[in-house]
């Protein structure tokens, strides 16, 4: 392996502890990003650097009321490594003797990111970009080896409150206007000594900065609802997180999906982040070059393994250093990185441009040789090094996070009370919701039942029992069908929401619980009083008021139980498919065993009726329609006792106080089922 001058350039590759030390600015100027790239005075390219300052109209660094909470984090990782449990395992890198059954995702990544530096993470797919990134974030569920510190300490609830993790893909309530998405997350995530509006003014400041201005009241939209552009909306998600004012922001690939002027100018905002003293990392599929030259480290990852980690700016003399150099001088820095990560490489000598500019070697083996090669070289020649870097800085530890002078609030999980949280939660599904729960085609679909069985049954009487009874199990058949049908919707949707923002701290589990179950409430009580109403008179059913309002009641209680099983499904599968196959399996159960259609049930299987809402349901229908003296036609002029009626007999009448204790403890018994289950899911 040629022998590079490294003693020499090799600080600067990874950074010196002088040459890196960054200037922290607190304030800044609007518009403009800081020339002057901290711990390098020479991997950037001063022309770019005022070119995009011109393009840049954002540069967040001054959170009025947070002023004094941007304490500088210095994030180092050392010798990280990840593996997942598997039948078949093939990676290799630093270790050689590996289990069979588990696959190494993250092998010796080591680095430092200090306040002030933009850290970029580079690599092929799959490389383990995004599992780095987690990491680093403290979200990896499972087992990592190896160290991640902030400022010296390990991870807290202290320092997840600190970070800002902006995820690939935007996880946003599509129907909430820019605007409401930042202040809502504002009224979440900003401490309780801010008043209401120093929240809003803080959320609208985010606005001005992300250069959001124009698109404020737009609703923020999503992959089938139309809204503002993929850009926009990315800047929507960094500002959710920027609210907060973190001192290390995480982004995984945001500039996916944009163009390359955009991603330039995302990349400019993340910069001007960076100098105004935060740390900035961000994962990175194919940056231009015009990018690549804003990044101040890279850390560049093949097959899991480093292969490059220290100053952008020195990656090409380090990589000439062991012979691989770029068919032409122009070549993005970023190109030549992924293809050697990727282990496409045939230059792997000055002498070999031709060969380099003509293709690409197809054959694995030689790629798994170069990428063997680089892993290696980087192992013998930076990987010391780095961790030297990390060792000798161990004074940046003594900046503890929330330190003595940190405030008892501070120490608290939670910014906001458990009363805020509810509330700003129940506000939010409100808004979001307002358009699905009073949709037009949700009310058409209710009232055209609605009527068309009002018609079907249109003033039924006692002298065709049969019908009328029919028309009160259909009620109870319908109504509890079709909250169930919506319930089972409710978590599975909403867990990648839940995911992240929970995952942020924002708020309890049980907030959130209570406030959805809440914020449901007005739609799934409202249409079924509708149906109700419009179908009970003029179905022609008992014409007294009292029994109409009870008959209400019942079937409101058997929406809210009906409700709760399907939240409890959806809670415990978490998978759409799953609940949907297993609620319309327990219906036709509760149908059949309903006692409408079948009186004879064997006894052994009898017992299915107890567990049925729609039993219990039914029977109270029946009960307060019909008095216990009540009697009916049953056929050329005989009059018999409505109780005689065989698909009533078999109810068995009375016990209503039963029936009613009945479903309130499935009332109640489903909803704590629900929320245990939520508990128990680990990633929520
Ligand atoms: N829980 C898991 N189960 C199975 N494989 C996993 C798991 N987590 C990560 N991997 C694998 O680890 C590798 C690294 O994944 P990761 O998402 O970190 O890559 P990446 O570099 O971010 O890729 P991309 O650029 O495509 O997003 C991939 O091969 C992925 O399939």
């Amino acid at each position: 392996m040629p022998v590079l001058e490294l003693e020499t350039s090799i600080s600067s590759v990874t950074g010196s502890p002088t040459s890196t030390r960054p200037h922290v600015n607190t304030r800044m100027e609007n518009s403009t990003v800081h020339a002057e790239p901290p711990g390098s005075t020479n991997n950037t390219n001063p022309a770019l650097e005022s070119r995009v300052s011109n393009q840049n109209h954002s540069t967040p660094s001054q959170l009025p009321f947070l002023r004094e909470s941007l304490r500088p984090i210095t994030l180092k990782f050392e010798d990280l490594a990840y593996s997942i449990n598997l039948q078949s395992g093939e990676d290799h890198c630093f270790t050689s003797h590996e289990s069979k059954r588990t696959r190494t995702i993250l092998s010796g990544v080591s680095g430092v990111v200090r306040p002030g530096e933009l850290l970029a993470m580079l690599g092929p797919s799959g490389s383990g970009k995004t599992t780095l990134l987690t990491a680093l974030g403290g979200r990896l569920l499972g087992k990592i080896s190896g160290s991640i510190t902030y400022n010296g300490q390990p991870f807290s609830s202290l320092v997840k409150r600190k970070i800002g993790f902006v995820t690939q893909d935007d996880v946003l309530y599509p129907h909430l206007t820019v605007l409401e998405t930042l202040t809502y997350a504002a009224m979440l995530r900003l401490p309780k000594n801010l008043t209401h509006e120093e929240k809003v003014e803080q959320a609208e400041l985010i606005i001005t900065e992300l250069g959001l201005t124009r698109c404020r009241n737009s609703q923020v939209g999503g992959p089938l609802i139309r809204g503002v552009s993929g850009g926009e909306r990315k800047r929507v998600s960094i500002g959710q997180e920027l609210l907060v004012n973190p001192s290390l922001l995480l982004l995984d690939e945001p500039t996916s999906g944009l163009d390359s002027t955009t991603a330039l100018r995302l990349m400019a905002t993340l910069k001007g982040l960076a100098r105004g003293g935060r740390s900035v990392v961000t994962t990175i599929h194919q940056p231009s070059s015009r990018l690549y030259w804003m990044f101040d480290k890279v850390v560049v990852l093949s097959d899991g393994c480093p292969i490059y980690s220290g100053q952008a700016g020195r990656v090409m003399e380090y990589l000439a250093s062991i012979g691989f150099v770029p068919g032409f001088n122009s070549m993005n820095p970023a190109d030549f990185l992924l293809d050697l990560a990727s282990g496409v490489a045939l230059g792997t000598n000055p002498d070999d441009h031709q060969q380099y500019n003509q293709g690409t070697p197809d054959r694995q083996e030689d790629r798994d040789s170069v990428k063997l090669f680089l892993i290696s070289s980087y192992k013998k020649t930076l990987h010391p090094l780095i961790k030297d870097d990390i060792h000798k800085n161990n004074h940046d530890t003594t900046r503890a996070i929330g330190g003595p002078q940190s405030s008892r609030s501070c120490e608290n999980r939670w910014t906001t009370s458990w009363w805020t949280q509810f509330k700003v939660l129940f506000k939010r599904g409100l808004r979001e919701r307002r358009h699905e729960s009073y949709s037009g085609l949700r009310i058409f679909q209710v009232m055209s039942v609605s009527i068309l069985s009002g018609l079907l049954w249109w003033h039924s009487d006692t002298s065709h029992l049969q019908d009328q009874v029919g028309l009160l199990f259909f009620f109870s058949i319908f109504w509890g069908f079709y909250p169930l049908s919506n319930a089972i919707f409710t978590f599975p949707q909403e867990r990648p929401m839940l995911i992240r923002e929970r995952s942020s701290a924002m708020y309890r589990l049980s907030s959130y619980y209570f406030a959805r179950i809440a914020g449901d409430l007005p739609m799934e009580l409202v249409l079924p009083t509708i149906f109700v109403t419009v179908t009970y008179w003029m179905g022609g059913l008992k014409p007294s008021l009292i029994t109409f309002v009870l008959t209400v009641l019942i079937i409101l209680f058997n929406v809210l139980v009906s409700q709760g099983l399907g939240l409890a499904l959806g809670a415990i599968l978490m998978d759409l498919k799953q609940a949907t196959t297993l609620s319309s399996v327990i219906m036709l159960v509760f149908l059949l065993a309903g006692g409408y259609y079948i009186q004879q049930i064997p006894p052994f299987i009898s017992w299915l009726k107890y567990i049925s809402f729609s039993h219990y349901c039914y029977k109270l229908l029946v009960e307060v329609q019909y008095s216990e003296s009540e009697v009916y036609d049953c056929g050329k002029g005989i009059h018999c006792r409505v109780s005689d009626f065989p698909g009533i007999e078999y109810l068995g009448l009375g016990h209503l106080l039963w029936d009613v204790a009945a479903l309130g403890v499935m009332l109640v018994g489903y909803r704590i089922l629900a929320y245990v289950a939520l508990r128990m899911n680990k990633s929520l």
